[in-house]
């Protein structure tokens, strides 16, 4: 994959305070980082240190204190179908069927662009995109957590959103299904270009799937402790990799800093 050099996502001295019972905490502190156009950046660090804000922030679901996100230059304040974000777990709505989750994004971003019978296609499409469009008439009471997890994914793809968020997509699946998961993800990334920014906990995770992995002190005021480029080409195949000296440095750098470095106080 080729990367453009452009800034496309930019995070620019980043803090953010959450007041609780009249006590400020800073979550975030002064956070920086830039982010090309079709890039796959993860972001890992200790439970609690910030990710989800972080990520949150990027979505436009929490404003920053101060500090900025800009995607093409143009401020994020708010969310928006050009961010679209994947749960870890599964926010599908319960009373409608697996295409009809997906359609209702569809409409609500494509109401006005495409025709119904296009709007319809493009729901299948992206069903099958992730392998689902057998199940389109199941409800997700009827599906297992994995195929949920790919109904959410077929739904943030379908608004063809700029940035695909994901927050630890696949944290709460078994280990194959998290494989399979992790190689259509891999697939999509391949095919469409877009830029992902996905939180992990799983360090083969982020080292198999990520052009970088940003690497987060504890918190509070977590700062970015260090950015890992993963020069490992593509397609990768797990199974290669799992021999590849590449990759071994790469899983130990991420290993080292989350055991050793992880402390700002200590690191510096
Ligand atoms: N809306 C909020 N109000 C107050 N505090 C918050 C709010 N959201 C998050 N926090 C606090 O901010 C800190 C970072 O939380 P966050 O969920 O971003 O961490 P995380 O790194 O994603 O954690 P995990 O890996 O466990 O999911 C935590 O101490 C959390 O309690």
């Amino acid at each position: 994959m080729t990367v453009t050099t452009k800034p496309f996502l930019q995070i620019q001295g980043v803090h953010k305070t959450f007041s609780r019972g009249g006590t400020e905490t800073e979550v975030l502190h002064d956070i920086g980082l830039d982010i090309a156009e079709g890039e796959f950046v993860s972001i890992i660090g200790h439970s609690g240190c910030g990710k989800s804000t972080l990520l949150n922030l990027i979505a436009g679901l929490t404003r920053v204190t101060t500090g900025a996100v800009l995607l093409e230059d143009r401020e994020v304040n708010e969310p928006g179908p050009e961010r679209a974000v994947v749960f870890q777990n599964h926010s599908l709505l319960p009373w409608l069927t697996v295409y009809e989750n997906v359609h209702i994004a569809v409409n609500k971003v494509f109401g006005k662009k495409k025709s119904r019978a296009e709007r319809h296609d493009w729901t299948l499409h992206n069903l099958d995109l992730v392998q689902m469009g057998h199940a389109k008439d199941k409800r997700p009471a009827e599906i297992s957590g994995g195929m949920k997890q790919r109904v959410g994914i077929a739904r943030a793809l379908a608004m063809e959103p700029k940035v695909l968020l994901m927050d630890e997509p696949f944290g709460a699946l078994d280990a194959l299904t998290r494989a399979h998961l992790q190689d259509s993800v891999m697939q999509i990334h391949a095919r469409l270009g877009n830029t992902a920014i996905m939180i992990t906990h799983d360090v083969d995770e982020a080292v198999l799937l990520s052009d970088r992995i940003v690497m987060m002190t504890n918190g509070p005021s977590a700062r970015i402790g260090d950015v890992l480029d993963v020069e490992l080409p593509r397609p990768r195949k797990r199974l290669e990799l799992v021999a590849d000296a590449r990759y071994i440095q790469a899983r130990e750098a991420v290993l080292k800093f989350l055991y050793e470095r992880h402390r700002f106080v200590e690191a510096a």
